[in-house]
């Protein structure tokens, strides 16, 4: 029996480079054979019975385009990867080739270290299976629930988004399940079996993002005990998602790009720089094309992020979906003795509500309701939505130094810990950092808390802060101002979870923060859902 090794096309004008890609490719033990025109790369895809793992071809070429060749084997080679080689700095070809359906890209001058990264992973894809692990086994059903046309439509792109490196930027309203479909691609990619990390770029204080993105070694600067990664080197080998990533400060967002470019980072202290195989799926429920005009966040990040855009419609336009996400939910809030359901007339009330909260606020109606449902049976009354569309805030602030009979309860009660959706790691700065430093640096990130403070809840976001009501009156300065700012912070985000009965995704939107902005408060500020 003859063994058969997975077999490339190399396809370069230039005879140096394609003798060193040649020879790397060999030493890796794989069979090669080498094209320096379009017109030879096109003969030896149409040989009889040759299939090809990967096809590299360098972008200019004597006889026309790489990009042609690109569409060719995409349209009629599909288990075929290609990939380009481009031209040091041109960002704007390895953006176009992605978009034409290169699945990723290398630049000159070639870094073999890369090259090989990426090799190993065009084979995973033409395989199918996982490097280093055993055959795959058949993949799980879709954690995106939904039979409407969009949701199939987005399946159907994801899986073919899941086959390449290519950039993505998802957008959808809060919680339209943007991080699930980035969970859904990285599940359905080459990058299965290694970590998909979820960062929420808005939750991080601007002091810690360096240390948080690309780690630190020893003694780097006071409180780094430890040499420790960061979100990149954390993802190696598999998916990085920027969650909320028009929220990041500008100067990151240079330091990010260099790292998506150049595929590299250098951790805080070191002197040398480090590869890093990750893919990068962004994630906004902001217009980030109008945080470009606007001058927040930058062209050419906003380049790089956007190659492929995936959008996750709100849930209020698939209304026919929602049989079938409530019977996952309810499946997962049932217990093996006693299933839960719906009573008569309950999907006909949910159909009638906008749901600005989207699946996850579906998610939290039903969680409640079924706290005050009788025999686990959700009744239309059992919903509170009229409620939960209210918003009214008129009880008026308490002095800081005299908790409310309501947050002494909750401190008081048996508590029960803020869950990351999925039950997946959702890294927070707690995560890399020691607490000292996370909470003295969060807190004197509090500053607009104070002001907050004074503000009524349910404050109209389009009002300037000159319409805001006065500041408290504080006679005697607070002894510790982090502390003091904190509590007040916690303080007002009880009020918020009591007003709108612990519904989360709705005490964000009171608070104008996002959800995720508020889960990594509650966690920070130890703030815990009391028992039902
Ligand atoms: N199509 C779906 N099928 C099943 N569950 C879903 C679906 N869409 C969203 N969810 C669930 O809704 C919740 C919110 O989803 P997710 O966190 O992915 O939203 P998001 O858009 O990333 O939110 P945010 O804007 O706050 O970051 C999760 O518990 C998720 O599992």
């Amino acid at each position: 029996m003859t063994v058969r090794f997975p077999r490339v096309l190399v396809v370069d004008d230039e005879a140096d480079l394609r003798e060193l890609l040649e020879l790397t490719l060999l030493k890796m033990g794989l069979e090669v054979d080498c094209a320096a025109t379009l017109g030879e790369a096109r003969a030896l895809l149409a040989q009889a019975g040759v299939e090809y793992q990967l096809v590299l071809t360098d972008m200019r070429l004597p006889d026309g385009l790489g990009l042609e060749l690109v569409r060719e084997v995409s349209a009629s080679h599909r288990n075929t990867p290609i990939a380009v080689v481009t031209a040091f700095g041109s960002a704007e070809n390895a953006v176009v080739a992605l978009k034409a359906g290169a699945f990723d890209y290398i630049s000159k001058p070639v870094a073999l270290d890369q090259l090989r990264v990426m090799v190993r992973s065009a084979l995973r894809l033409s395989s199918g299976q996982p490097e280093d692990e055993a055959p795959a086994a058949k993949p799980a059903a879709s954690r995106l629930r939904g039979n409407s046309a969009v949701i199939e439509a987005l399946r159907a792109q994801i899986a073919r988004l899941a086959r390449s490196m290519a950039p993505i930027a998802i957008n959808g309203e809060s919680g339209s399940g943007k991080e699930l479909a980035a969970r859904e691609i990285h599940a359905q990619s080459s990058r299965a079996a290694k970590p998909f990390i979820a960062v929420n770029c808005g939750a991080i204080p601007e002091a810690l993002m360096e240390a948080e993105f690309f780690g630190y070694r020893k003694g780097a600067f006071t409180g780094a005990a430890d040499e420790r990664d960061g979100f990149f080197q954390a993802a190696n080998g598999g998916t990085l998602m920027l969650d909320e990533v028009a929220d990041l400060p500008l100067a990151m967002q240079v330091k990010l790009l260099r790292a998506i470019q150049e595929r590299r980072v250098r951790k805080i202290g070191a002197t040398a720089e480090e590869p890093v195989d990750v893919r990068i799926i962004s994630a906004t429920h902001k217009n980030l094309a109008q945080c470009v005009e606007q001058g927040s966040f930058r062209q050419d990040l906003y380049y790089r992020l956007n190659v492929i855009e995936l959008s996750l419609p709100p849930l209020r336009e698939r209304l026919d979906d929602l049989p079938v996400l409530t019977d996952g939910i309810l499946e997962r809030l049932g217990t093996f003795e006693s299933e839960v359901r719906l009573g008569e007339g309950v999907l006909d009330a949910l159909r009638s509500y906008s749901f600005p909260g989207n699946v996850r606020e579906l998610e939290n109606i039903l969680e409640r309701a079924l706290a005050f449902a009788n025999d686990g049976v959700i009744e239309v009354a059992d919903l509170a939505l009229k409620g939960a569309r209210m918003v009214e805030a008129t009880v008026p602030l308490p002095t800081p130094t005299t908790p409310t009979p309501y947050l002494a309860a909750t401190e008081a009660a048996a508590m029960r810990l803020p869950q990351t959706d999925d039950g997946a790691a959702t890294h927070s700065a707690t995560d890399l950092h020691p607490p000292s430093m996370v909470t003295g640096l969060a807190a004197a990130g509090a500053g607009g808390v104070l002001a907050a403070a004074a503000a009524p809840l349910a404050l109209d976001s389009a009002q300037t802060a000159a319409d805001w009501p006065p500041l408290p009156q504080i006679d005697v300065l607070p002894p510790n101002l982090p502390d003091f700012l904190n509590r007040i912070e916690r303080e007002l985000i009880l009020r918020a979870l009591a007003q709108t009965q612990f519904n989360r995704t709705q005490a964000a939107q009171l608070l104008g923060i996002s959800f995720r902005q508020l889960r990594y408060q509650m966690q920070k500020l130890d703030i815990q859902e009391p028992d039902t």
